[in-house]
């Protein structure tokens, strides 16, 4: 169903600070139904390889360690309109840019440490999707 799903992943930080339940209950509350959920780390390779289009950016280094750090949780979510509702729903990369009542906004601590990750466009979600999930662990 093209247009109608998203990739997403719970940052370590906020894994760490007992954030899961909050964030997954505003992802639900957003209309979003969850097809996919994995627990699990990624190595500073892996994470690279995930952030690889960001690779020429400054922060890439210090994006790969935080990403790495610890737990994150992946997911698939579906709804309508996907990618762009759920990047409204996460609100702008920087927290004090981020709207009132947005994940971001309650759970992010800073431009790095954003609390969670949304895809971009229809086609890095699919990317980024398979990435974490194989086709029989979306339900
Ligand atoms: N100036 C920065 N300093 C540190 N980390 C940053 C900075 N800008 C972006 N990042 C990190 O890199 C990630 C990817 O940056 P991008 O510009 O694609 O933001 P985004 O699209 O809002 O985030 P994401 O791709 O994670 O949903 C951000 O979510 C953030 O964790």
């Amino acid at each position: 169903m093209a247009g109608n799903r998203t990739f997403s992943m719970i940052k370590p930080h906020a894994v760490a600070d007992n954030h899961i339940g909050g964030i997954l209950k505003l992802m639900e509350e957003g209309g979003f139904r969850i097809v996919a959920m994995k627990k699990t780390q990624l190595s500073a390779q892996q994470a690279g390889k995930f952030y690889e289009v960001h690779s020429e950016r400054p922060f890439y280094g210090e994006l790969c360690e935080m990403m790495s750090a610890g737990p994150i949780v992946a997911l698939i979510l579906e709804k309508e309109n996907a990618v762009a509702d759920f990047r409204k729903l996460i609100g702008a990369t920087d927290p004090a840019e981020a709207e009132p009542g947005t994940i971001r906004s309650i759970y992010a601590k800073s431009k790095g440490e954003n609390a969670v990750h949304g895809s971009d466009s229809d086609e890095n979600a699919a990317i980024e999707s398979a990435f974490f999930f194989s086709g029989f662990e979306r339900y």
